[in-house]
């Protein structure tokens, strides 16, 4: 069984939800992967010069709450300025009452955990974090550049420069967690970010292991443990935790669903990452180890090089099918080097991965010819390369062209995590069910859910201005209406009610009426009373408006940055409604 060691570090969140930097600055000039650099300026600016000096205890009053910048599964993060030192942070907050109820509360801690105990320039850092009756915040490195999917899309797939480069930086940060005894879990260009400064920050530890012992380095000049690793002398700790008793505190004051039966499922379920980027050894016998972020590596490198996922079904199960037959196909035209490179990583025997603590660890994986003249010591020192597509087309042999598997297929917009593989595994037909379509629809950008380009229309005559993919939600939101009742406008919105922001699917209905559904789970949410009286107001520039009633004020963001929409048709369903 999959189970996951907690460990206690020191620089956890103190009890009391107090401000709690992170005691990155005990090693601010440490060695970490055996290269012997100060931290200190490596950090992405604009971050802040020391971290750990940071007297005062932060609140969320303490910062400027700006846009946005992602929704994870446990909440949404937004862009922070810190009143004092202006200076810019991710800040992630949580809600408790939606960690105790989705039992994420184990894998929050983890993620904090992991969070604390790095200190790699290609890991996003903690700073703070802290607590409200509602929520917790963790105030994070900012990367403002999105994600290394979102640069491979701009230009299709690296080239070899380009390549070589950003799969250093994220072998230099693996290769930091392993010596941690970390495992990540689900490695994708997703969960790395990128600084301003074009650096990648790999993220998303939720699905992280810590493991009983660290990976021990290999006996290499170049591979001491960093100063942070001192943590893996505390002592293991399965049963309380700082956050635990914070949630459990919380519980107390909502509806108390953080029975100890769900807590322990939980915690006996094992997160399996994405189907496409996880190991064949994950799908036969539910096994982890670090082995099986070398295979996630290998999958990125393909990626990168090619533009395409190298194991893509158009279902979870068929993906899952094709990892377990180890079926990859390369490009015609591959460098050879680069091809050795993601064969000796994609390779079915966990310990017989190039970079596996039993095939020569880290030291073998930096010497194999596709880093030859590259200079590991200089990694942080040189910029990183412009982003640019190799100048030779990637070619496929026609045969073997999957348009599942291509980065510009809309199925790969976005890959999502899943839990468990079991009845993934045994059940096809389920799996069809659930496959990546329907997730990625349900859960993804809001590239993929552009409401209709008409308003004020009928849409469920599915117009022709309609795609296809806008006629199945329109289908799917259906349910939400009465007989008679049509849709005069839907379409995703941040809807902000005091530090909780929620992604809802907000719809005017000819009714009218303005219904609000949660659009993962397709479930009803609320209803804004309508009246007569009902202001909608644009504010600002960057997709914010406001639905004002006689007895509430509704403050919501336009996901597609279209918020005039929203006014000019629910003004115009007031005016109807008038006449
Ligand atoms: N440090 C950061 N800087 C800038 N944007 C961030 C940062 N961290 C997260 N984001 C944005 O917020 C989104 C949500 O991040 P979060 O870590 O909560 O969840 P996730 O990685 O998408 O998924 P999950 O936690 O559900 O597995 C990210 O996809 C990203 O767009």
């Amino acid at each position: 069984m999959d189970t996951i060691p907690i460990i206690t570090t020191s620089n956890v969140d103190s009890g009391g939800g107090e401000t709690s930097p992170n005691s990155l600055g005990t090693s601010s000039s440490s060695s970490y992967s055996g290269q012997n650099i100060s931290i200190t300026p490596l950090i992405a600016s604009p971050t802040p010069s020391s971290p750990t000096v940071q007297p005062k205890k932060k609140s969320i009053d303490d910062f400027v709450i700006g846009k946005v910048l992602g929704e994870g599964s446990y909440g949404a993060v937004v862009l922070g300025t810190d009143k004092e030192t202006q200076v810019q942070y991710a800040i992630k907050i949580l809600e408790k009452k939606h960690i105790i109820k989705e039992n994420k509360i184990k894998y929050v801690q983890i993620e904090k955990e992991i969070f604390c105990k790095c200190n790699h320039p290609n890991i996003v850092k903690l700073f703070f974090t802290f607590r409200s009756d509602a929520c917790l915040y963790y105030v994070l490195e900012l990367c403002s550049q999105g994600d290394l999917l979102h640069q491979l899309k701009k230009v299709g797939s690296f080239d070899a420069d380009c390549t070589r480069y950003y799969i250093a930086e994220i072998i230099s940060a693996v290769e930091h967690l392993h010596q941690l005894g970390i495992v990540h879990r689900d490695l994708k260009p997703e969960n790395i970010l990128m600084s301003a400064d074009m650096h990648i920050k790999i993220t998303d530890f939720g699905t992280g292991k810590i493991m009983d012992k660290p990976q021990l380095t290999q006996t290499n000049s170049s591979s001491s443990l960093s100063d942070s690793t001192s943590t893996s002398n505390t002592t293991p700790n399965t049963s309380t935790g700082n956050l635990e008793q914070m949630v459990d505190q919380a519980s107390a004051s909502t509806d108390g669903t953080a029975n100890p039966q769900q807590l322990q499922k939980t915690r006996a379920n094992s997160f399996v990452g994405t189907a496409e980027y996880v190991s064949p050894e994950l799908i036969s016998n539910k096994e982890t180890s670090t082995d099986s972020d070398l295979w996630a590596l290998g999958c990125i490198l393909y990626q990168l090089t090619t533009g395409r996922l190298p194991f893509r079904g158009k279902t979870e199960f068929l993906t899952f099918q094709k990892v377990s037959n180890r079926d990859l196909v390369y490009p015609t035209n591959i460098n050879p080097v680069t091809k050795d490179l993601i064969g000796k990583l994609l390779v079915m025997k966990p310990s017989d991965r190039l970079g596996s603590l039993s095939n020569g660890g880290f030291s073998e994986l930096k010497k194999h010819e596709f880093f030859q003249g590259f200079d590991w010591d200089q990694l942080y020192k040189m910029p990183p390369p412009p982003i640019q597509a190799p100048k030779e087309k990637i070619v496929f042999d026609d045969s073997s062209l999957d348009l599942s598997s291509s980065l510009s297929s809309p199925l790969s917009n976005s890959t999502n995590s899943v839990n468990t593989l079991s009845p993934l595994i045994t059940s096809p037909s389920n799996s069809s069910s659930n496959n990546l379509i329907s997730n990625t629809t349900s859960s993804g950008s809001s590239s993929n859910l552009k409401p209709p380009t008409t308003t004020n229309n009928n849409i469920n005559n599915n117009s022709n201005n309609t795609s296809t993919n806008n006629n199945a939600i329109v289908e799917k939101l259906n349910k939400f209406l009465n007989a008679g009742e049509t849709i005069l406008e839907q379409g995703l919105v941040w809807k902000r009610k005091g530090f909780s922001i929620k992604k809802r699917h907000l719809i005017l209905t000819s009714t009218p009426r303005l219904i609000y559904v949660d659009p993962k789970k397709m479930e009803f949410r609320g209803e804004i009373p309508w009246s007569n009286q009902i202001k909608p107001e644009v504010k600002g520039n960057s997709g914010n408006f406001v639905i004002q009633t006689p007895k509430r004020k509704y403050n919501m963001e336009d996901l597609d940055h279209n918020p005039q929409k929203w006014v000019d048709s629910i003004t115009n369903a007031i005016n109807n409604i008038k006449i």
